[in-house]
């Protein structure tokens, strides 16, 4: 007898076990519907000895283990499914009709268990099983990006400047690591195989020991020799700032795109220090706690990092493309606010459209891009654009990875640039912001400074700030004072391409009105015999589109 390919048992076949066997029976049954091998009894793993299987551990078997019984067993059958990665296995108990389905539980790439299923005759008979075998093994083409680590990590953190390392310190704790010490390098005898020097080194690894860390983490990116022979000599997990943002990025992720682009950049950060090292940089992929690309990585081998490379690759042109469609639906100006992590762009975003974005006394509270959409008191709509915030050192694969996003930043008319007024260091931050903007070929764009955080700071200073940077004003996010200046000066920039028209519109064209009245500001309006009089701020685009019912039109500005 055979099978229909895609279930799992058919009425036939329950009919012909009845009629023919008395005790218990077990069949074995490939993709195709064959039944391959038949026992009586009790099942055990003998059923599969002589039987081929795919070998691929990415794979599922291809087999599956039909089992007529007269009772539901427990499940201590589970090895067998684990350790033969069987497609499934389906108790049949032939006095009850009902069934029990097992199928291996899969996660990161690896088949962590089993999850069972009850199901009576009829749900039995229309299961399509391969769907299920597909969505596993698509799961366990995943390259495993967790690492499992019950111990808490504490850290020492080692670097060339001060400033810089204070803000390594908050990038950890954001991490939920622990920062136990932190140690300056001044410049001097700096070996490169080590990133410092000799002395320092055995200083470090004095002060590892004293205070009870296991993790060091260093505040520049290593290069993959600098890493192994940190490792060797320390003894303990070795990270870098590249990899410390990563892994917050990959905690803070929640859209799909933000996850995908993070692995991305988690896995081309991790190939090339894969080469031609073996189990020495077991520990080298490792993020902090849970995330990062895994110690297991032992297991994990260059060509299937590749390959999911090239996978996620493809994704995220999908995801782009969808980004592209609804992009070019818009037609309302597109504002984007950027800024330095924890500047306030997204208590700012909040203020402006009373959306409820996230806000945290956190690096990268916000990965992922939100849009409002926000009527301007001159009678606009603009959509406003919440982005990741930059950071000193940004990791260059993640910009790489997340460019589909900033991507918003490329296609906006306006940037608000918010700028953390309380902070000693933003001068210099501020230059980070402008360097990124610079990489991303969008300093050209008109651009609005505004000095948050401004009940923190004292006016002069304040006063000073705006002296020194055109097209600047103060305010802050959290109380709203100076909300309206900052309006004001975002309604000034967009009504530059805006006209205010007197049309005269026939009621067939009444659906005009209602644009009218989201995407610009209707002044007066009035409905005559057969048609609508309509005097509206409205923008040089939507203008020209009404042109044959435009009596009169002259600039705002
Ligand atoms: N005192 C004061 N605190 C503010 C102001 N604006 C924001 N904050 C605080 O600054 C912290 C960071 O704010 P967010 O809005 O999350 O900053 P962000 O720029 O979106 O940060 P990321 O998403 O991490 O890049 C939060 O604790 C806010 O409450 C302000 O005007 N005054
Ligand atoms: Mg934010």
């Amino acid at each position: 007898m055979k099978l229909d390919k895609e279930r799992l048992l058919s009425k036939e076949l329950i009919t012909a076990i009845k009629s023919l066997a008395e005790g218990q029976i077990n069949l074995v049954v490939n993709r195709k519907g064959e039944i391959v091998e038949v026992t009586e009894g009790q099942l055990t793993a003998d059923i599969l000895s002589d039987l081929r299987r795919r070998e691929s551990n990415k794979r599922l078997a291809g087999l599956r283990i039909l089992s007529f019984n007269s009772y539901l067993p427990g499940i201590e059958k589970i090895d067998l499914l684990l350790h033969y990665r069987l497609d499934n296995l389906t108790y049949y108990d032939w006095t009850a009709d009902r069934a029990q389905v097992i199928f291996p539980e899969v996660e990161q790439g690896r088949i962590i268990g089993v999850d069972k299923e009850k199901m009576d005759l009829d749900t039995l008979l229309d299961y399509n099983y391969l769907y299920q075998v597909e969505q596993l093994e698509g799961q366990l083409e995943e390259v495993e990006t967790v690492v499992v680590s019950d111990e808490e990590e504490k850290a020492v953190l080692v670097g060339k400047n001060k400033a810089s390392l204070k803000e390594l310190a908050r990038l950890t704790t954001t991490a939920d690591v622990e920062v136990l010490d932190k140690i300056e390098v001044r410049r001097g005898n700096i070996d490169p195989g080590y990133y410092i020097g000799r002395g320092k080194l055995a200083q470090v690894n004095k002060t590892i020991f004293a205070v009870g860390a296991n993790v060091v983490i260093f505040d520049d990116e290593l290069t993959p020799a600098q890493h192994s022979n940190l490792e060797e000599i320390l003894e303990v997990k070795v990270l870098d700032r590249t990899q410390l943002i990563l892994d917050i990025f990959a905690s803070h992720a929640h859209t799909k795109e933000g996850k995908l682009q993070v692995e991305l950049a988690q896995l081309e950060y991790l190939l090339p220090r894969l080469t031609g090292k073996g189990e020495e940089l077991s520990r080298l992929g490792g993020g902090i706690g849970t995330r990062g690309p895994g110690e297991t990585k032992l297991e994990i081998d260059r060509r299937r990092i590749r390959k999911r490379i090239h996978r996620l690759k493809e994704k995220l042109v999908k995801v782009r493309q969808t980004r592209e469609v609804q992009r070019q639906d818009r037609s309302d100006p597109v504002i984007s606010l950027v800024g330095y992590t924890n500047a306030g762009k997204s208590t700012l975003l909040n203020l402006l459209t009373g959306a409820e974005v996230e806000v945290k006394d956190k690096l990268f509270a916000t990965l992922d891009s939100t849009l409002r959409k926000i009527q301007l008191p001159v009678g606009r709509q603009v959509v406003v654009s919440d982005t990741v915030g930059f950071i000193n050192k940004l990791p260059h694969d993640l910009v790489a990875a997340f460019k589909a996003t900033l991507e918003e930043i490329k296609d906006s008319d306006l940037l608000i640039h918010v700028v953390d007024s309380n902070h000693d260091n933003l001068e210099h931050r501020m230059q980070v912001v402008y360097d990124v903007l610079e990489d991303l070929k969008v300093l050209d764009k008109e651009i609005i400074t505004v000095f948050n955080k401004a009940d923190l700071v004292d006016d002069n200073q304040l006063k000073l700030l705006q002296q020194q940077t055109p097209n600047s004003l103060a305010m802050s996010a959290l109380t709203g004072a100076g909300k309206d200046k900052l309006l004001e000066k975002m309604s000034e920039f967009v009504a530059h391409d805006m006209v205010k028209i007197t049309a005269v519109l026939p009621y067939e064209e009444a659906q005009w009105v209602d644009k009218l009245h989201q995407q610009g500001q209707v002044i007066t309006e009035e409905y005559k015999q057969g048609e609508i009089e309509i005097e509206a701020k409205i923008s040089k685009k939507l203008a020209s589109k009404l042109e044959d019912y435009i009596l009169k039109s002259e600039p705002l500005f």
